[in-house]
């Protein structure tokens, strides 16, 4: 099998400016392999640092101290001491990463905002869209919000646009923080349904999900992340 995604001893601690430089140790040597087709799902209880995790697996949060080794193109590549260009290129052709709430560009349309993950890897404007109507029409939103910017969507219609963009370039590594979150069950379904199938093309997926019927629906198994007084 496999492995797309290996991180190795790593800790993140973070440093409390406005605290007298107080230091925050979050993640301790956290050792974790995901394979090809492969779905883990964090667990631990609230505060314990899944979401920082997920932010370092990104390359959002500078890790502290450890690896995370990424097939990238056929190599294995460390992302903590990647340069910066090659960090950006592992972002546009090997990991997606679905985010809590969407951040994007102000009046942008939501049918560009999808289609962007695509027409950054080459592929023409036209079939960018095309694969991004296709994904939004799957997620249940109204073809006439396509060409409005996703600002004041409510908190389900921006989730269901986080998640097209997350998924529409059929990432190698998907990291999922929460796609269920503010979702009803019909959609929420629709999502399970899409990130199985993103599996079953062979990504290696690490999730959040508080939901239990999601998280059953998908994990293939839990990695718990443990809360440092409990560490
Ligand atoms: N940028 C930051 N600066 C300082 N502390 C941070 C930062 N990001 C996260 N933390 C702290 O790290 C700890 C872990 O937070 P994190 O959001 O990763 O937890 P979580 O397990 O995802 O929690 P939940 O299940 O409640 O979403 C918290 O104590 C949080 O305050």
């Amino acid at each position: 099998m496999t492995v797309m995604i290996e991180v190795e001893r790593l800790s993140k601690q973070f440093r409390l400016h406005q605290q007298g430089e107080m230091i925050l140790p979050v993640l301790t040597d956290i050792n974790l392999s995901v394979h090809r087709s492969e779905c883990v799902v964090l667990d631990g209880a609230s505060g314990s640092g899944k979401s920082t995790l997920l932010r370092a697996l990104y390359g959002n949060y500078l890790a502290s101290s450890g690896a995370i080794w990424v097939t990238h193109q056929g190599a294995r590549v460390d992302l903590c001491s990647a340069h910066s260009q090659l960090q950006l290129a592992i972002r546009r052709e090997t990991i997606g990463y679905v985010s809590q709430f969407l951040r994007v560009i102000p009046r942008v349309a939501t049918i560009d905002v999808v289609s962007q993950p695509l027409i950054d890897r080459g592929v023409a404007p036209e079939q960018a869209r095309q694969k991004a109507g296709e994904l939004l029409q799957q997620l249940h939103i109204a073809e006439r919000l396509w060409t409005l910017p996703p600002g004041t969507f409510s908190g389900g219609e921006q989730q269901r646009v986080n998640i097209a963009r997350g998924l529409i370039a059929d990432y190698p590594i998907l990291l999922l923080d929460e796609p269920t979150a503010s979702l009803d069950r019909a959609n929420a379904e629709v999502v399970v349904g899409l990130i199985d199938a993103a599996r079953s093309r062979g990504s290696a997926i690490i999730g959040i999900f508080h939901d239990h019927l999601c998280r059953d629906a998908i994990a293939d198994r839990l990695f718990t992340v443990k809360a440092q007084a409990q560490a």
